[in-house]
């Protein structure tokens, strides 16, 4: 059975005995496999992976500035810093594309665009 994680030490063997030559082979720590087509799939597909991991967190930073850009904005003008109902229509929203994890991203988006309370 293969292991399901890499460890970051350093390089795991097989365990399903696969190469029948009594050597284990080394899996690759870096990509979890030995074998050369599955890592360069890995490599390509993790490239895509870490544009989209900055564009979120990108997309993160500029919500949170924008959320607290309306709350100062809102109380400068002597209206309140959060609305509820608003908050609710963000969750809902979430809650319907994502599922019970999409609750808890838009809690955590809703708490970045609040700073310190
Ligand atoms: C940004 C606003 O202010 C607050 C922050 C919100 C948000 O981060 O989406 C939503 C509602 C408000 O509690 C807003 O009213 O639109």
């Amino acid at each position: 059975m293969m292991t399901d994680v890499a460890e970051q030490s350093g390089s795991l063997e097989r365990d399903d005995g696969r190469t029948g030559t009594g050597q284990p082979e080394a899996t690759d720590a870096r990509t979890g496999t030995d074998d050369s087509a599955a890592a360069e799939r890995i490599v390509a597909i993790r490239q895509r992976i870490d544009e989209i991991d900055r564009t979120i967190i990108a997309l993160w930073q500029e919500r949170a500035a924008l959320s607290q850009e309306v709350g100062a904005t809102r109380m400068a003008s002597g209206g309140t810093r959060l609305v509820l109902s608003r908050e609710r229509e963000i969750l809902e929203r979430f809650r319907q594309a994502l599922g019970g994890d999409g609750t808890q991203l838009a809690l955590l988006l809703l708490r970045a665009g609040r700073g310190p309370l």
